[in-house]
């Protein structure tokens, strides 16, 4: 019998929850309200992709957008998990870009339409490896950095998040059980931008780890 290990969850086929405008510079820069509440949506396992393959840009789309986000992989499962224990729960991390069809999420957004084909596609979820709790001993206190074929699109920090991870740990597991594997997506820092075929997207988090991917069409 082969044992699953959480250092590989995304082979797990567990749910993505992702926090949307969790900064407030990127809240504006869409020109969104800053948020009162989390804004929550979710990606499918099959949105995973790992470095050495390519990040592909749909086909109904012209503007894909990169978000580089830090992303909270799930240990011990819960449900109404509350803040004071929610770190309990953490196995670990990971870094996570959270692509996004700009376009289409406009579209969705002016026809009152769910957000599934801007967000949810094959691909759209690039994660690095798995980060240990060790390794990130404050995650509200880190550095997020995205580079396009080498310039600095995006440099941001975990302490500008609105909702603190404990909050959402807490306010997820409310309405949607978490479970051992799953990840959440903690939201972006300013700074995201259109990405093409054949750029190249460079992502790191303090000096723990840095990921590669390149964008292709189908
Ligand atoms: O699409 C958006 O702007 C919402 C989002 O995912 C984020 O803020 O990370
Ligand atoms: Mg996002």
């Amino acid at each position: 019998m082969t044992t699953r290990n959480i250092t590989r969850f995304w082979e797990w086929g567990r749910k993505i929850i992702c926090v949307g405008r969790n900064y407030a510079d990127h809240a504006k820069e869409l020109k969104n309200a800053v948020p009162t509440e989390p804004v929550l949506f979710l990606k499918p396992p099959s949105a995973y992709v790992k470095e050495g393959s390519p990040i592909l840009v749909p086909h109904y789309s012209s503007n894909l957008h990169h978000e580089v986000e830090l992303g909270i992989v799930i240990g011990k499962g819960g449900t109404a998990i509350p803040q004071t224990s929610a770190m309990e729960h953490v196995a670990g991390y990971a870094l996570c870009l959270d692509m996004t069809a700009r376009d289409v999420q406009d579209d969705c957004k002016s026809k009152g339409l769910p957000w599934t084909l801007a967000k949810a596609f094959n691909t759209s979820c690039p994660v690095s490896d798995f980060i240990s709790k060790e390794k990130i001993p404050d995650p509200g206190n880190v550095n997020l950095w995205l580079k396009v074929n080498d310039k600095m699109r995006q440099n941001g920090h975990t302490s500008q998040m609105i909702f603190s991870i404990p909050y959402l740990i807490s306010y997820i597991s409310e309405i949607i059980s978490l479970e051992e594997g799953d990840l959440i997506l903690t939201g972006t820092p300013k700074g995201v931008s259109s990405v093409q075929e054949f750029d190249e997207l460079q992502a790191g988090i303090e000096d723990i780890l840095t990921m590669t991917f390149k964008v292709d069409r189908l």
